[in-house]
């Protein structure tokens, strides 16, 4: 058989094209996967524009049927944020991969696609602009816009833009989707989502309008925010050759000590001459002037020097234990509860912080195993649980039975990955990968919470178990008390020579004492004998 020739076409393709294509990958592979990743975008967008800024978050999500027969819905996200300004507006919203958060410091937000992607599902779908209203802190006036994504060039195509003074000081954000969506089936993880979010952000205040009507409201807990993240200079363990040419064509520093010394954390002027000296360079040289292989060697003398501080925790805001509890509590309305927030850690250069908190009984239904609340960067992640390391640590390798935990039981375990850089496996932001340095502080985390919880179930068997005994001694006080004064009746006076009260008394106080605990703590009402 002879091979038929094809001449193959060659193209490029831009970013906006691409994630056209591929939207599965960003989260947005069906109609109920669709609106549940909007509205999390837009949700996202808003806590970072607001609580990353040390704005208490209020934030408004309305969900209205456009039309039923076609399922569509319009998704309108308010929020009293930072706002956008008008000349960097567009492209927020109309190029793909472009962000205010390609910085070291830890965002909800980190790749640039996400509103982008709600914007083409949008126009894909309905062929409809999004609409932005925003007015910047500071500004005098309100900006609005309709633009959608360029497919083929990956540049907003604004249709419409107009602007307003402001009548008031107000500032922040609302963005205005409209969508093919499958809402129907997509309610219940909208739902949870926001259930979620307000959990970590006790101290947002989230509203929820759904098509049907119905409102949900999370109110504002506590007025406290979480430290807000700072942005830091990158750490010398999580530099590559790249991001080393990166660095320098950005750097004024005119020495390569100088450049060291200013470009990352943890190297000071002796640091910087050992790793000149390693990497066989001369310190006075003009960074510029390095040839790749230069480049090579400093990169090289970074990973192998071993006395780096580790990564700054700065560039880090973890949700911290006592919102972590504030938010389990009020949400949950368990019995018992407690967080913890570990040291900060590193992987590759990166500075992380676990946190894990634990709430138990009360009003949590009992399960089969314990109910998972996984969170990156303060994102609660609902799909893919089963690939997530949190799961790994939680579900499979940790051994219940040994902190007194028996299935069925009403347990929740929240766990939180604070980053700079989250390793997820997938831009939709649904599992984050097993990283060995992640998951033995995950282990480490769940573990010293759960001694905590055991230690509780502990308390409350014994006293559980005084309780009974408490019952079944109490129960023949009366009937001894009556009858042993009755055996003291003096025979001549005819008279009880203990009255019945008396030895009453005295025997609660034995029981009391039997079973360690103070007389007023036995229950008042003495059961009789039938
Ligand atoms: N509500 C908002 N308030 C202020 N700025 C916003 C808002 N929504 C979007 N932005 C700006 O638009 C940018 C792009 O948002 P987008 O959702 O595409 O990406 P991202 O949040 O940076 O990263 P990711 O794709 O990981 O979510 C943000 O970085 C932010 O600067």
């Amino acid at each position: 058989m002879t091979a038929v020739v094809r001449r193959e076409q060659y193209r490029g393709m831009g970013a906006a094209e691409f994630f056209y294509r591929n939207k599965e990958i960003a989260g947005f592979g069906n109609p109920v996967r669709a609106i549940y990743q909007t509205i999390r975008e837009l949700v996202e967008n808003s806590l970072d524009a607001t609580e990353v800024h040390g704005i208490l978050p209020r934030i408004t999500i309305q969900v209205e049927e456009v039309d039923k027969e076609k399922g569509v819905y319009r998704v309108i996200v308010d929020d009293n944020g930072i706002g956008i300004p008008p000349d960097k507006a567009p492209y927020a919203f109309g190029r793909v991969l472009y962000s205010s958060k390609y910085v070291a410091r830890q965002t909800r937000g980190m790749y640039g696609l996400g509103v982008k992607m709600a914007v083409l599902y949008g126009q894909m779908t309905t062929g409809k602009p999004t609409v932005v209203i925003t007015s910047p802190m500071g500004y005098s006036k309100s900006y609005k816009f309709k633009v959608k994504v360029g497919v083929k060039t990956n540049e907003p195509e604004v249709l419409e833009r107009s602007e307003a003074f402001k009548s008031a000081k107000w500032h922040g954000t609302r963005v205005i989707i409209e969508l093919e969506a499958d809402w129907r089936r997509a309610r219940n993880k909208v739902l949870e989502y926001v259930k979620r979010t307000a959990i970590v952000s006790p101290y947002a205040d989230i509203t929820l309008v759904t098509p049907e009507g119905l409102l949900i409201r999370y109110p504002r807990t506590t007025t406290k925010l979480p430290r807000p993240p700072k942005e830091v200079k990158p750490h010398p363990k999580g530099v590559d050759v790249e991001m080393m040419k990166q660095l320098i064509d950005k750097t004024t520093a005119k020495s390569l000590v100088q450049f060291l010394v200013s470009e990352f954390q943890s190297i000071g002027p002796k640091t910087a001459q050992t790793l000149v000296s390693m990497a066989h360079l001369d310190p006075s040289m003009n960074p510029k002037a390095l040839t790749d292989s230069q480049i090579k060697a400093l990169v090289d003398a970074f990973r192998e020097y071993p006395r780096f501080k580790p990564p700054s925790a700065e560039a880090l805001s973890p949700i911290g234990e006592e919102l972590i509890k504030i938010g389990l509590r009020s949400v949950l309305k368990p019995e018992f509860v407690e967080a913890v927030t570990r040291r900060p850690s590193a992987y590759e250069g990166h500075p992380f912080i676990v946190e894990v908190g634990i709430a138990y009984g009360g009003e949590i239904p009992p399960s089969d195993a314990p109910i998972l609340y996984r969170y990156a960067n303060k994102i609660p992640l609902l799909y893919d649980e089963k690939s997530d390391v949190a799961w790994k640590v939680v579900g499979e390798s940790i051994d219940w039975s040994n902190y007194k935990v028996t299935f069925p039981a009403p347990l929740v375990v929240l766990t939180h990955i604070a980053s700079t850089k989250i390793p997820y496996k997938g831009v939709g932001k649904e599992s984050v990968a097993d990283i060995p340095e992640i998951e033995k502080e995950l282990k480490l985390a769940v573990q010293e919470v759960a001694r905590k919880l055991k230690a509780y179930l502990t308390k409350k068997e014994k006293e559980e178990e005084v309780q009974k005994r408490v019952v079944t001694l109490m129960k023949y006080v009366p009937e001894v008390s009556r009858s042993l004064s009755i055996l003291s009746i003096d025979p001549k006076r005819r008279k009880p020579k203990v009255e019945e009260k008396v030895i009453e008394e005295k025997l609660k106080e034995v029981i009391a004492k039997k079973l360690g605990l103070r007389k007023e703590e036995l229950p008042e009402v003495v059961v009789e004998i039938e």
